[in-house]
């Protein structure tokens, strides 16, 4: 049966075949520059995604862009009618490109067609052969539900001319024999997965829409949460006035949030039958599911049937894979349908966790089972997985999932079991929890000794001294670590098949912190040979980062870089991408980034480290944290780091951690307040700082530590004081060849001298730290050094006592210190409130200024436009690409009602040039 379409004479609603209206803040979508223009015209292009993935806005923006030509046609239910489809249709092309087919209009008029088909087939004759590309857009094509309009756009993309694309904007898969048009490879799609922001684009929307500074680590973890979705983006930058608000809204989304609820509330409502809902609410407590998994959790005979059903509804459900065999839900959606179901009284949700963990089982996936025996709070299932596969979690290093699931044990339970009393005390132990591990062993001794044999009990005692060698040597006695790690070494382990590689590595750190550098690396590399034949994942990459921090302790940073390469490749071959390990060597590398002066490399894997410690909790963040702030600092970003600093401080004052990583910590924390001249905090620190040994400073971080008392007294201008300890520091680094310590010792020798005005020394000790660089590559802790730097490597220069390759770093360190202070320069000004707010009071001020004001970022373009950068000068600067910068720029100058980059340096000059006093 097919419609007849009658005559008539229509009007027509204008905004329907407009594109629609561009948003304030646009952001330039240029990905899709690819997709859109240089390939050939294709009969279809498809954007399928769910509600408010910017679809319509992407495809307006790109086509705007590249000039295309376009004709849409913005549907609603009632086009779901075959005459007024028809009029509209042809009314869009009609008006975009007049008379393109006036005949087919009149007839429509005055007789009408006899069905759609028909209609078609004349409008496709009256259209030309040949003409320019042009775009038909049918948007929100999801409404059309009528079978006829489906048919006929099938027959248009049978016979369409090639000029023409049909770009079809749908929540769902429009039934119009995609999959066909897909193998001939005509058309092109775009998908949720393309649509999403990423981390840059969102950086630049926020910086247009935000008028307070939010930091990268912020934007990704928001960009993380949401998938790139663009909607909740941007109810993000309505909803929150702050960065504390900001971060609130970010972490807020995890759990849930009511405004993102009641637009799912919305949505749901509307389109689902009573099966449907309870298939979300059930499947909803799987991370991500396949049809098997579905029906074993929903208990629905046709999970196939039912997810076709939900993904036909556009939901938002993602697909895995290119098979379509594997989903999961949008993580927001899925909040939104766990506050469901734990508002619902008719799920039971341990009996769904019951079925999901037996399922992933039968699927063999044990630690998915796990997690969900754990939600189920069933302590049978979870000794159950245990047993069988607690050791495989322990060698890949699944610390956390071990540690939620003997969490949920009796402690007697665990005492029973040597294997589970090990698994106990090796997650405690990782956790700084030392008092507890002994609490957990001494527990299991008493218990055991009754019922187990005497070569039991001494495979027991073995094991359990390997994890007490590690206990010893995280309080940092080398010495009974080493005792206790040679007993674990007697026998072979029956209950932890890896308690003999974490006692070999136990005996690497020994010598490590010892200062036996040689022997502890030739012990690394024996862990790690041990590991590998045991494939234990954890502890290879530990043995590896391990032999990494032993080689820049001696002063080899490519030869350390060139250890972590090994660690990367190894962590892809058996995809470890997420055991929280990673962190570790994602840190280490963005230590020497940070050394060699890479400042975005360092930044990218210090973000890396905090990704993949998101589930792991805050309290770890805290080495990721200190690379941020130095990279902020070496960027002249000093409000960021200062943000970065507070977090620090507040992380040190409520969590024990490890001297290493305090150390380290502290020492960008005095860096920081020296750039900033602030005496009263060096001050404050000098009286509750962790004491120093000299003569024991046989490894990095002992170094660090009494070499942060050293540099606060520098600071504070007591070289009296300093000089004790970095000569100390530095006979024993010499004695046990800590090459890099020697190098930071000398560049704080020479700044100790200088101070002292004894100017010989100083140029003595800094010359030494330029010859060590050349094996180091050190650039960041020269530049640590601040003005200072400069004055003596100059001094070193006139005086003619270097040449080659150390007069050439020195060139290279004086030009990247100047860069750093001028742009720490502009930016202060630029990010500073107050300077803000001066000129803002200013009563010869342009009006505009006050009434549309400058977001911050529009505030430092301005000023760097000022200090002279080109575009891409300050695009490299500010580390963003030049498009943003050009973005930022455009907003700008509608803000400011500018047509021309002189008008911008002549307001940036007008406005900054009193206010620097120059
Ligand atoms: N490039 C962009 N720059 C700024 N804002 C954008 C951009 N893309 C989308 N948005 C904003 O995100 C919201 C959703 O975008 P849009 O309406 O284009 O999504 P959609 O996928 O077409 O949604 P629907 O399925 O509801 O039609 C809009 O408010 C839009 O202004």
């Amino acid at each position: 049966m097919t419609t007849t379409i009658e005559p008539g004479q229509r009007t027509y609603i204008s905004a329907k075949t407009l594109p629609p209206q561009a948003p304030a803040a646009l952001i330039a979508r240029e990905k899709f520059n690819d997709l859109l223009h240089e390939t050939d015209p294709v009969s279809l292009l498809l954007m399928q995604a769910p509600a408010g993935y910017g679809k319509t806005t992407t495809l307006a923006e790109r086509l705007a862009a590249l000039g295309a030509q376009a004709a849409w046609y913005r549907l609603d239910d009632q086009d779901n009618d075959a005459a007024q489809f028809a009029a509209y249709l042809a009314h869009a092309l009609e008006i975009n490109r007049p008379g393109t087919c006036p005949a087919t209009l009149r007839q429509l008029a005055e007789t009408g067609f006899d069905n759609l088909q028909a209609f078609l087939t004349d409008l496709l004759a009256e259209m030309p052969l040949d003409a320019d590309p042009l775009y038909l857009v049918l948007d929100d094509f999801h409404l059309i539900k009528d079978p006829e309009i489906h048919e006929a756009i099938r027959f248009l993309l049978r016979h369409q001319p090639g000029y023409l694309t049909l770009a079809i904007l749908t929540r769902t898969v429009p039934p119009i024999g995609v999959a066909q048009l897909r193998m001939q490879g005509r058309m092109l799609e775009i998908s949720s997965r393309d649509l999403g922001f990423d981390a840059d684009e969102a950086q630049t929307y926020f910086e247009t829409r935000l008028t307070y500074e939010v930091s990268r680590e912020s934007i990704e973890r928001a960009v993380r949460r949401v998938e790139g979705w663009v909607s909740a983006l941007q109810l993000l930058a309505a909803s929150a006035s702050t960065s504390v608000a900001f971060n609130d809204m970010v972490a807020q989304f995890e759990e849930g949030n009511q405004y993102v609820f009641d637009y799912f509330d919305e949505l749901v409502g509307r389109s689902l039958d009573e099966s449907a809902l309870g298939f979300l609410l059930r499947t909803c407590i799987l991370d991500r599911f396949n049809a098997f998994m579905a029906m074993r959790v929903a208990g629905h005979q046709d999970g196939q049937a039912l997810l076709n059903q939900l993904i036909n509804h556009g939901f938002f459900v993602i697909p895995l894979d290119s098979s379509g065999l594997w989903f999961r839900y949008h993580p927001l959606f899925s909040a939104y349908l766990r506050h469901l179901l734990a508002c619902s009284a008719q799920e039971n949700v341990a009996i769904l966790h019951q079925k999901a963990s037996d399922a992933w089982l039968e699927q063999n996936q044990p630690e998915e089972a796990a997690r969900h025996a754990v939600k189920a709070c069933d302590p049978t299932r979870i000794v159950r997985i245990l047993m069988d596969y607690g050791r495989a979690f322990f060698t890949e290093g699944q610390f956390s999932l071990l540690q939620q699931c003997l969490d949920a044990l009796d402690p007697s339970t665990i005492a029973d079991e040597p294997m589970l009393t090990l698994l106990r005390a090796w997650v405690a132990q990782g956790q700084y929890k030392f008092d507890e591990v002994e609490q957990w062993l001494a527990a299991a001794e008493a218990k055991l000794k009754e019922h187990l044999d005497d070569a039991d009990l001494r495979s027991v005692r073995c094991e359990f001294s390997a994890v007490r060698a590690q206990v010893a040597m995280n309080f940092g006695d080398s010495h009974s670590a080493l005792g206790l790690a040679t007993d674990a070494m007697e026998q072979e382990a029956r209950f932890l098949p890896t308690s003999k590689v974490a006692a070999a590595s136990v005996m690497g750190e020994a010598l490590f912190v010892e200062g036996h550098l040689k022997e502890a690396l030739a012990r690394m590399q024996e862990t790690e040979t041990l590991a590998r034949a045991h494939g234990a994942h954890q502890n290879v990459l530990w043995a590896l980062c391990q032999q990494s921090e032993i080689s820049v302790a001696m002063g080899l940073l490519q030869k350390a870089y060139n250890v972590q390469e090994r660690a990367f490749q190894y962590a892809e071959e058996n995809h470890l991408d997420h055991l929280p390990i990673l962190e570790f060597l994602y840190r280490i590398r963005s230590q020497i980034m940070w050394e060699w002066h890479h400042l975005e490399n360092a930044e990218r894997c210090a973000l890396q480290g905090i990704e993949i410690l998101e589930a792991q909790g805050e309290r770890w963040y805290l080495q990721s944290y200190t690379s941020l702030a130095k990279v902020a600092q070496a960027r002249g970003r000093q409000t960021l780091c200062a943000d970065y600093i507070q977090k620090i401080q507040k992380m040190l004052a409520s969590g024990e951690y490890h001297i290493d990583w305090v150390a380290n910590s502290h020492a960008t924390m005095l860096s920081f307040w020296d750039a900033v001249r602030d005496r009263e905090a060096i001050q404050r620190w000098l009286t509750a700082a962790p004491e120093y040994t000299i003569d024991d400073a046989t490894n990095h971080f002992l170094q660090c530590n009494a070499r942060n008392w050293a540099r606060a007294y520098l600071s504070l201008e007591q070289p009296e004081k300093a000089q004790p300890i970095l000569e100390g520091l530095q006979a024993v680094a010499e004695r046990v060849g800590l090459q890099t310590d020697l190098n930071r010792n000398h560049i704080a020798l020479a700044h100790l001298h200088w101070q002292l005005e004894d100017r010989e020394k100083a140029l003595y000790h800094m010359r030494e730290a330029l010859q060590l660089a050349s094996t180091t590559g050190a650039v960041g802790s020269f530049l640590r050094l601040g003005k200072v730097l400069i004055v003596v490597l100059k001094a070193l220069i006139n005086d003619s006592l270097i040449d080659g390759m150390e007069l050439q770093r020195a060139e290279r360190l004086i030009q990247l210190s100047q860069q750093q202070r001028d742009f720490s320069r502009a930016i202060r000004i630029s990010l500073d409130e107050a300077i803000i707010q001066d000129i803002i009071d200013r009563p010869d001020v342009p009006e505009l200024i006050r009434t549309s004001p400058l977001t911050r970022r529009e505030w430092q373009i301005l000023s760097l436009i000022h200090a002279g950068l080109s575009n891409d000068q300050i695009a490299e600067h500010l580390k963003v690409a030049a498009t943003t910068v050009k973005t930022h720029i455009r907003s700008l100058y509608q803000k400011q009602n500018i047509a021309h980059r002189s008008e911008a340096i002549e307001l940036a000059r007008d406005l900054l040039s009193k206010i620097q006093g120059e």
